[in-house]
């Protein structure tokens, strides 16, 4: 095996028996094992004051652990200088911390700049990163934070966040602060975005449905900083590993789950005879269960088109859905 098999056969994360107590004597997170991949987005979810933020934090060592030693990429971060450590690791919080008096454009910059790049690379990269989080340069890089949007603010604070290029990117309650539409859209951008950067991401919320929604795995903490869980969404959703998950995840985990269970290619039906440019909406064959049953109530021509790119590949019936619904539901019934 050459290096680099080595290298990418590691977690990119991995914590081993971390635990912090503070000063006073609070156990915010207790014998921690978290192992991260390469390029996954983790969601560590759970209710108020159980430890989510205190694990973020020991990660760039804002906090250190008391126990415990935390690796990534197979370096422990102990033994890295914090300054070195932190500008290597992107890190968004709610209040995005931007400096008031100066431009987008500059903010964004600064990152660049003080890895010592000249002003017109470190302007290039700017440009590009703002593009990259759907922020027109042109129109955006001029204005100041106050002249923004909350949304918008806050995918400034991405751009800059991923203005080093960092292998991980820690993220607390990034999307908190905005209303529920533009944080739908604000994750939807993010997962577009993280699947062409492929940064690895910790994303702390306590909203279960933010948590599935974005994450390839969720760890669910109780309090006490105790890790309850930590399994894909449908799992999580589904097979919920004690009381405690059962009850956070709550009594419409049903329903949730069906917006992370893919349809099942096997209930698409063929286009015969159907005239494309008959169907409404259209929709991709990469499309959730959920998302499909929602987009067949909306549409009134009870028949949505399946697109494969350009091409249309057959047709969602609300018989075909159904059989899906039903299949599904008697799947999680027998997985219990
Ligand atoms: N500096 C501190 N000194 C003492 N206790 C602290 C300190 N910081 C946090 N705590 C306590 O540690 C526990 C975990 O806090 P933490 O902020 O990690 O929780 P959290 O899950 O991120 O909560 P939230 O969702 O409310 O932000 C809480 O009981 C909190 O009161």
């Amino acid at each position: 095996m050459d290096a680099t098999s080595s290298a990418s056969a590691q977690p990119m994360i991995r914590l081993s028996g971390v635990g912090k107590t503070y000063d006073d004597g609070t156990v915010a997170v207790q014998e921690l094992d978290l192992e991260i991949e390469r390029g996954e987005l983790v969601c560590l979810v759970g209710p108020s004051g159980c430890g989510k933020s205190t694990t973020l934090k020991m990660i760039n060592r804002l906090i250190e652990p008391t126990t415990g030693t935390i690796e990534i990429d197979g370096d422990d971060v102990t033994h890295q200088d914090p300054v070195q450590l932190r500008r290597s690791i992107g890190y968004v919080i709610q209040q995005v911390g931007l400096f008031p008096h100066q431009k987008i454009l500059a903010n964004v910059m600064t990152v660049p700049l003080l890895y010592g790049e000249s002003k017109s690379v470190a302007r290039d990269r700017a440009r590009e990163l703002l593009d990259l989080v759907g922020l027109d340069p042109a129109t955006y890089g001029d204005r100041y934070p106050h002249q923004l949007s909350g949304g918008q603010q806050q995918r400034v604070g991405v751009a800059r966040a991923l203005a080093a290029n960092p292998p991980v990117l820690l993220m607390d309650e990034p999307f908190g602060a905005v209303d529920p539409v533009v944080r739908t859209r604000l994750q939807d951008e993010f997962l577009r975005l993280q699947d062409e950067v492929g940064v690895t991401v910790v994303f702390v919320t306590h909203d279960i449905d933010e948590a599935v929604r974005l994450g390839d795995r969720v760890a669910v903490f109780a309090s006490g900083g105790r890790l309850a869980q930590f399994d894909t969404p449908a799992r999580v959703l589904g097979r919920p590993s004690d009381e405690f998950v059962a009850e956070f995840v709550g009594s419409t985990s049903g329903l949730r789950r069906l917006a992370v269970t893919p349809l099942d290619p096997a209930h698409i039906e063929p286009l015969d005879g159907v005239r494309t440019g008959d169907l409404g909406a259209a929709v991709g064959t990469d499309i959730s269960l959920g998302e499909a049953l929602a987009v067949l109530l909306r549409d009134d021509h009870g028949v949505v088109g399946v697109r494969e790119g350009a091409q249309f590949v057959g047709v969602l019936t609300p018989n075909g859905v159904h059989r899906a619904l039903r299949a599904a539901l008697a799947e999680m019934a027998a997985e219990g």
